[in-house]
C-alpha cells in the first residue's frame, strides 16, 4: 500500500492495535509509566498480527487531564525506541495532537501522524509537511473535554464529510501527497449514539473520497448505548467485531483496534468468504 504498508493478499484492510501509554494504562497504579510494560504489550500487539501500532500518551477521554508536550514525549518516545529495537520492522502511529511531539516521534521512526484534531493545532499543517509523514485527519467537534456533553449537527455525515473535505484540501495544499492521506469521521468523539450511526451507515460515502479511510470504534461508549450489558470497555468485543467488519466491507483501509487477534481472525474469514464468492 501507500509507503511502508504492503497490501494483504486477501485483500482485509490493516489492523492497527491501540497502545495507549497513559499513566492509567500500564504502570502499577503509580505515577510513572512502566516502559517495559508497555513495549511488551506493543511487540504482544504485532504478534496477534497488528499491521501498525497507534501509539498515544495523552487520553482525549472526556474529563481526561491535559498533559503538556515533555510529558507526553516523555511518555511515547522510550516506548516508540523499545518496540523498534525488538521490532525494526514495526510501522508505528503517533496518536497526537501535538506537532513537537509528532516531530519527535517521526524522527524516532514512527510512520503516520494520527491527529484526532486534524493537522488543526497551531503549525500543524507546516509540521506534517515537512515530515513528509503519513497523516489521518479524524472530526472531532470541540474539546476531547466537553465534546460529548451536547453534541448537534443541521445533518452529521454532511458537515463530517464537509469537514473531512476541507481538511484533507488543506493538508495538499500545505504539501501533503494524497496519498499519505487518511480520513476518519471520529466514532465517539462530539456524536451521539445516532450521530455515530449515521457516520457508519455512511462509511462508503467517506470510503469513495479517494482517500485513504481509518475508521476507529473498538470498545467505545455507543455499544454499551446499544447494548447495556456491555457496561465495562472489556465487554465490548461483540460489537467492536461487527463495527470492524462492516467498515471493512464500507472499504475502510486500516481499523483502529485493541483486540487485535480476533479482530484479525474476523477480517481473514470475511475476506476468504469475500473471495470464495467471486
Ligand atoms: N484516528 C483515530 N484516532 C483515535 N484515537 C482514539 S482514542 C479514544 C479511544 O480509543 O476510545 N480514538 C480514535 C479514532 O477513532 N480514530
Amino acid at each position: 500500500m501507500k509507503g511502508f504498508l504492503t497490501p494483504h493478499p486477501d485483500g482485509r484492510p490493516f489492523v492497527m492495535g491501540v497502545l495507549n501509554v497513559t499513566p492509567d494504562s500500564f504502570s502499577d497504579g503509580g505515577r510513572f509509566i512502566d516502559v517495559d510494560a508497555a513495549r511488551d504489550h506493543g511487540l504482544a500487539l504485532l504478534e496477534e498480527g497488528a499491521d501498525i501500532l497507534d501509539i498515544g500518551g495523552e487520553s482525549t477521554r472526556p474529563g481526561a487531564r491535559p498533559v503538556d508536550e515533555i510529558e507526553e514525549m516523555d511518555r511515547v518516545l522510550p516506548v516508540i525506541e523499545a518496540i523498534r529495537a525488538m521490532r525494526p520492522d514495526a510501522i508505528v502511529s503517533i496518536d497526537t495532537m501535538k506537532p513537537d511531539v509528532a516531530g519527535a516521534a517521526i524522527g524516532a521512526g514512527a510512520w503516520m501522524w494520527n491527529d484526532v484534531n486534524a493537522l488543526r493545532g497551531e503549525g500543524a499543517l507546516d509540521c506534517a509537511a515537512d515530515l513528509q509523514c503519513a497523516v489521518c485527519l479524524m472530526h472531532m467537534q470541540g474539546e476531547p473535554g466537553s465534546m460529548q456533553d451536547a453534541p448537534a449537527y443541521e445533518n452529521v455525515v454532511t458537515e463530517v464529510a464537509q469537514f473531512l473535505g476541507r481538511r484533507a484540501g488543506a493538508a495538499m495544499s500545505a504539501g501533503i501527497a494524497k496519498e499519505k492521506i487518511w480520513l476518519d469521521p471520529g466514532i465517539g468523539f462530539g456524536k451521539t449514539l445516532a450521530h455515530n450511526l449515521a457516520l457508519m451507515a455512511a462509511l462508503e460515502h467517506f470510503a469513495g473520497f479517494g482517500f485513504g479511510l481509518l475508521f476507529g470504534a473498538s470498545r467505545k461508549r455507543f455499544i454499551q448505548a446499544i447494548d447495556e450489558t456491555a457496561a465495562s470497555a472489556q465487554d465490548r468485543l461483540g460489537g467492536s467485531l461487527a463495527a470492524a467488519l462492516h467498515a471493512a466491507r464500507a472499504g475502510a483501509s486500516i481499523i483502529r483496534v485493541h483486540d487485535v487477534r480476533e479482530t484479525v481472525q474476523a477480517l481473514k474469514v470475511q475476506a476468504a468468504i469475500a473471495n470464495a464468492g467471486r
